[in-house]
């Protein structure tokens, strides 16, 4: 069976087209038969998905070659059609969906990764599905945000510092940019939030992450106790906090020590309604989604994806894709 790989190649600022270079190679050595297919622009990757499974009856090997955004795309082209197994080869900035779904971060080990599993049974993944209320409806793998930390997301992956900072190697300095930036400009919002239909209001809330996997923002770990294949969403919601705990938030985020924080409140659950009373902004797995209000979903076990998930009660306390 052909391996079809979509490939973003700007990513990481251009670099991801030099790493599918070396994947092509190491294809072309093994010869294994694929087809590379290049997105041109944002979107792309959806759209050349939906072309390749649209063929009726037949099921595909779709491997992204990118960052988050790509993985984005390619998860979103293929729900609901149902007939893709889903590989991903790390070529972005951030690449939080390989620490997440224990992917190997070296884009070549991470090939391997998916040779070894090739016709063997795919992990069933969890995701969610987002219906805005009056806007874009799509699905996101790692997680969905609302408020503070959309801002934050949608600034730094619209910039043109992103490409800056990434030339010299400081991709990440770009969050810190964008946060310190929205830290002064944020109004905090009231949002109530429904978790299978039990409420929550909160004053004074700066954002709402509701998470499938622990990691977004490039290795912050958000919500250490997300797993993807555990049929739940967790929440988080950060309010009542001065702009300087803010900032300390964000500096213990990257070790999920942030949940000990009094102002910092997480919910579980499979089916979310979240509504602010000023219009704010949205994203899905960092990607634009909109402004205005949102209803979640869990839809359990959906994906097929190319990776190993450890045994059950035998996770390690530190996940070999945390170290490096
Ligand atoms: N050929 C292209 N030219 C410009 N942008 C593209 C192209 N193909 C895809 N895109 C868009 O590029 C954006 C960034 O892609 P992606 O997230 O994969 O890389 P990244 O930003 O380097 O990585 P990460 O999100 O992990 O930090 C996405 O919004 C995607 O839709």
């Amino acid at each position: 069976m052909k391996l079809h790989f979509i490939i973003n190649p700007a990513a990481k600022n251009g670099k991801s087209l030099n790493i599918w270079k070396s994947i092509e190679e190491k294809l072309i050595q093994k010869q294994i038969p694929f087809v590379s297919h290049f997105t041109k622009k944002r979107g792309d990757g959806k759209r050349l998905v939906k072309e390749i499974v649209k063929d009726n009856g037949a099921f595909y090997y779709i491997i992204a070659v990118g960052g988050d955004g790509t993985i984005h795309e390619v998860i979103n082209g293929i729900y609901p059609f149902h007939r893709g197994i889903v590989g991903y080869i790390p070529a972005g900035s951030g690449n939080d969906f390989s620490r997440g779904y224990y992917i190997p971060k070296d884009p070549e080990k991470a090939l391997e990764h998916i040779l070894n599993l090739i016709d063997k049974q795919p992990t069933f993944v969890d995701i969610g599905k987002f219906q805005g209320v009056g806007f874009k409806k799509g699905v996101f793998i790692n997680n969905f945000g609302c408020g503070f930390d959309a801002k934050i997301a949608v600034g730094a992956n619209e910039s043109n510092f992103k490409r800056i900072f990434n030339r010299f190697g400081f991709g990440k300095l770009v969050y810190v940019y964008y946060l310190i930036k929205e830290l002064f400009r944020h109004r905090p919002l009231t949002i109530s939030v429904d978790v299978d239909d039990r409420r929550k209001v909160f004053k004074k809330a700066w954002f709402v992450t509701v998470s499938n996997q622990p990691y977004y923002g490039g290795g912050m770990k958000i919500s250490p106790e997300s797993d993807p294949v555990d049929g739940q969403l967790e929440v988080i919601v950060v309010h009542n906090i001065s702009k300087f705990k803010i900032l300390t938030l964000f500096m213990t985020v990257f070790w999920g020590k942030h949940i000990q924080m009094k102002e910092v409140t997480i919910l579980k659950g499979k089916r979310i309604r979240i509504r602010t009373d000023v219009p704010s902004i949205l994203h899905a797995d960092g990607e634009y989604a909109g402004v205005g209000n949102v209803d979640i979903e869990l839809v359990p076990r959906s994906i097929p994806l190319l990776t190993e998930f450890p045994r059950e009660g035998a996770f390690p306390t530190v996940r070999e894709t945390d170290k490096g």
